[in-house]
């Protein structure tokens, strides 16, 4: 078997609650990603989807169990991981090309290869055409796909996105996680992918992992035998999707039904 490339075990963070006390935001959570591997992370509003990649990329510590990434414990932010999330990292006072540049240039890359290496990534994103343009002048699909090439043009071997596309109408997001799904297939990564939409999940992923309602705990793990190449428009009409489908919402919905029912107590 090959060594995950990202290993939980029995990983578990607490926070400092409001007023006094702790706040279990992940619980006993283990999760393992293979090398190449996609996998989607579901689950409830506040359940604790964002900590457990907060855990993975080291921005925070677990409070007890193990985090590795290649084998390694998780002690500051790994390198070869790169991040996406809701709201772009897009700089207003750089062109496209400088801004898919930027991260090349922060890694120590020159500044020649490094403008090579993002005019290369800006076409791969469909951007040929706008290279000397400012984010202001980009709709917010062009943005996302700037997103993406600042992204992979880092050659992350972990991608870890969080709702990268729920801001986007759903056209352009069909159109992304399509492009995604493309760029993707070139790199090899493993990508761990959180969302609140179980369809954009089991569209992209090979793994989908349903998370319970507070604290975050691995509920269950599906695989998505899906062919690829996929266009996810077209696959999610097929009856292996409805099936898959079925059978993780059947799981999540219990976990949606408790996060609600603790909301509104709460309210
Ligand atoms: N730095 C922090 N300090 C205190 N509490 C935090 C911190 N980060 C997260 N939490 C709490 O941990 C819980 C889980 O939050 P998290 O953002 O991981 O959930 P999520 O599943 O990603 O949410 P959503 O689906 O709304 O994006 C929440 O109750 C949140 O308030």
């Amino acid at each position: 078997m090959t060594t995950p490339v990202i290993e939980l075990r029995g990983a578990t963070k607490r926070f400092p609650a409001t007023g006094s006390g702790t706040h279990t935001a992940v619980r006993d959570l283990t999760l393992t990603v293979a090398p190449g591997e996609f996998v989607a992370v579901v689950g409830p509003t506040g359940c604790g989807k964002s900590t457990t990649l907060s855990l993975v990329s080291g921005l925070e510590a677990a409070s007890s169990g193990d985090v590795l990434v290649r084998g390694e414990p998780v002690r500051r932010i790994p390198s070869g991981v790169g991040y996406m999330f809701q709201s772009d990292a897009v700089l207003p006072w750089r062109s496209v090309l400088d801004n898919v540049a930027a991260g090349p240039r922060y890694r120590g890359v020159g500044k020649r290869e490094a403008r090579s290496r993002a005019h290369a990534w800006v076409e791969r994103v469909g951007l040929g055409g706008f290279a000397g343009y400012y984010p202001h002048q980009l709709s917010g699909g062009m943005r996302k796909r700037v997103a993406l090439a600042q992204t992979l043009v880092n050659e992350p071997e972990i991608l870890l996105m969080d709702e990268p596309f729920s801001a986007l109408d759903v056209q352009t997001r069909a159109l992304m996680q399509d492009e995604l799904l493309r760029l993707w297939a070139g790199t090899g990564a493993a990508v761990v992918f959180v969302t609140h939409d179980l369809e954009e999940a089991i569209a992209l992923a090979d793994t989908v992992v349903v998370m319970t309602a507070s604290p975050a705990t691995v509920k269950a793990t599906f695989p998505v035998p899906l062919e690829r190449p996929r266009d996810v428009e077209e696959v999610r009409l097929t009856p292996e999707f409805l099936e898959i489908y079925r059978e993780v919402w059947d799981s999540l919905r219990t976990e949606v039904a408790k996060a609600r029912e603790e909301a509104s107590r709460v309210g």
